[in-house]
């Protein structure tokens, strides 16, 4: 059976971005209909963010308790995975999406399920999971905020092998005796942790010379530390060439030749976006392509400016909070074209997600965590900013030595030197997640270096961070 039904905006998927953009569109009152064939909370809810962290947390509080003379007496025992298993799986909501369909509920959004295909301009069939189709017609806007998935590589038996890809190492019931991690990226360095914490015997098998490639190089330094001083094998510099599981282990060979055996195999290797089954060629676009877009999210090269794609699957920013921050953009877009109201669109208006290009933080939920937001010295330079790179040991910070004994840390922040206001700021060290923020406002604000030395920082927090900083920026002699 076929039915046809119209409203305002058409939105697929329904992860953390096209939840917000929702959000807006209802908030300005246009009809939304919300398409997903998974659950309404997306990839973040279940298998992405709020499982991963709710497994690292645990393991970084029992590293900060022994850090302390005083508190590491009192630790007499390894983490309960049992436990921490459990406490994952209740924030993963047991993977059942009640708590967020009530929230769309609750906006007005109307819920399809079902796999959205777009079938031509400004329409969506659906094809449910009782065998309907249903066909949906958008008089304003669609929105693509279908996401991503782990993309893994050609390697001779990898895919026979059945590897984790970030789904299972973040839902997982059991912990493996022993774990081979493949990738060095963020989803690599995060699971290669928290599987350690848990009692697997981690491998960690890096294809490039360091770890987490887009942040400042003492970044993947610190951090490919804190796994090593944890207990996990990090490798560089090795390649897989084929994959075989045999008798419940898993068979790696390497390029050079050796071997190695573990109980379970983990891709991380990168995501693809999910527009391979889409009905992006009913629009004059290529199935399986990511969709670029400009900056108030409207897909480019498709007539009319009805096409619109935010998060993960337009590629600016792989990270939940850029997504909705693509969705408030995208949304409130949608509503003011939608009302015949003209576009802010100078840079930081309220149409545009300029903070994409300019200002995304990211934390890495390792020991150390990674806090980073804006450009790193090499990509100022190489975006032809004429800049000045101020380090300080983050250990050396009084509230920092408070908070761990034998603190080990690093802060950088990137000047521009033509206007005086910071480009990057990156922070290395436990906790270090938390100072991101304001470093995130001093940047969007481009505040002036002269007005952030009135920022005082309370002592003795590990914030004083940025007076050092300011310190040694003057002290260089290119600030009074
Ligand atoms: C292991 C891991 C940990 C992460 N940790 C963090 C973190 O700590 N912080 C952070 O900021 N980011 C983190 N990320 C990234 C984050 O998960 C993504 O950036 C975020 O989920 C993107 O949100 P989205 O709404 O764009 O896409 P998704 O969350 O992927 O949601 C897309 C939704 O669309 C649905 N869908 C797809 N195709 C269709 C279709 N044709 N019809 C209907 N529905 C469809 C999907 O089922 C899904 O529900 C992590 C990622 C991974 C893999
Ligand atoms: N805390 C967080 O904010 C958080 C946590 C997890 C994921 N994420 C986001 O999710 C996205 C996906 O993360 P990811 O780690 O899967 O991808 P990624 O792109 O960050 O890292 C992929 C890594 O795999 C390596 N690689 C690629 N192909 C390979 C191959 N064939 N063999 C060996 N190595 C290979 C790359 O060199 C890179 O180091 C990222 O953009 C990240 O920002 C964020």
């Amino acid at each position: 059976m076929t039915t046809e039904t119209e409203y305002d905006v058409i939105v697929l998927g329904a992860g953390p971005t096209g939840e917000n953009l929702a959000d807006r569109t209802r908030a300005a009152g246009l009809s939304t209909v919300v398409v997903e064939s998974e659950l309404v909370g997306g990839e973040c809810s279940y298998w992405a963010c709020m499982p991963s962290k709710a497994l690292l947390r645990p393991g970084a509080a029992l590293a900060a308790a022994r850090a302390l003379a005083g508190s590491r007496e009192a630790v007499t025992g390894g983490l309960d995975a049992r436990a921490v298993l459990a406490r994952r799986d209740s924030f993963a909501s047991h993977w059942k999406d009640d708590g967020q369909v009530g929230w769309l509920d609750g906006i007005g959004a109307v819920l399809v399920r079902g796999q959205g295909r777009l079938a031509g301009p400004r329409r969506v069939e659906v094809s449910t999971p009782d065998g309907e189709l249903l066909v949906l017609t958008a008089r304003h806007a669609v929105a693509v905020c279908t996401g991503t998935r782990a993309v893994l590589p050609e390697v001779p038996g990898l895919a026979e092998a059945e590897p984790w890809t970030s789904r299972e190492a973040t839902s997982a019931r059991t912990v493996p005796a022993s774990l081979l991690v493949v990738g060095g990226g963020v989803v690599a360095v995060e699971m290669a942790a928290a599987w350690q914490s848990l009692g697997s015997r981690v491998t960690l098998l890096v294809r490039g010379q360091g770890l987490l490639p887009r942040t400042e190089p003492f970044a993947g330094e610190l951090v490919a530390d804190g796994l090593r001083a944890a207990g996990v094998d990090v490798r560089f510099g090795v390649e897989v060439a084929r994959v075989d599981r045999s008798g419940g282990e898993v068979r790696v060979e390497l390029t050079d030749g050796s071997t190695l055996n573990a109980e379970e195999l983990l891709y991380a290797t990168g995501r693809a976006p999910r527009t391979d089954d889409l009905g992006l060629s009913s629009v004059g676009l290529t199935d399986g392509d990511w969709l670029a877009v400009d900056d108030t999210c409207a897909v480019r090269g498709v007539e009319g400016g009805w096409l619109f794609a935010a998060g993960d699957v337009n590629h600016r920013a792989l990270l939940t909070h850029q997504g909705k921050y693509q969705g408030r953009i995208a949304g409130a877009a949608i509503a003011a074209l939608a009302q015949g109201r003209p576009l802010d669109t100078a840079d930081w208006g309220a149409h545009v997600a300029t903070a994409d290009r300019a200002a995304v933080p990211q934390v890495v939920f390792t020991e150390p965590e990674v806090a980073a937001v804006g450009l790193s010295a090499e990509q100022a330079e190489r975006a032809g900013h004429r800049t000045e790179v101020v380090d300080y040991d983050l250990g050396s910070v009084a509230g920092a030595s408070l908070q761990a004994d034998g603190y080990t840390g690093r802060a950088r922040m990137v000047v521009d030197q033509d206007r005086r206001v910071l480009l990057g700021v990156t922070f290395v060290g436990p906790g270090a997640g938390e100072l991101l923020q304001a470093a995130t406002v001093a940047i969007t604000g481009e505040v002036p270096i002269e007005r952030l030395w009135h920022a005082v920082p309370a002592y003795p927090t590990v914030s004083e961070i940025w007076l050092r900083l300011l310190e040694t920026y003057r002290d260089s002699g290119r600030s009074e």
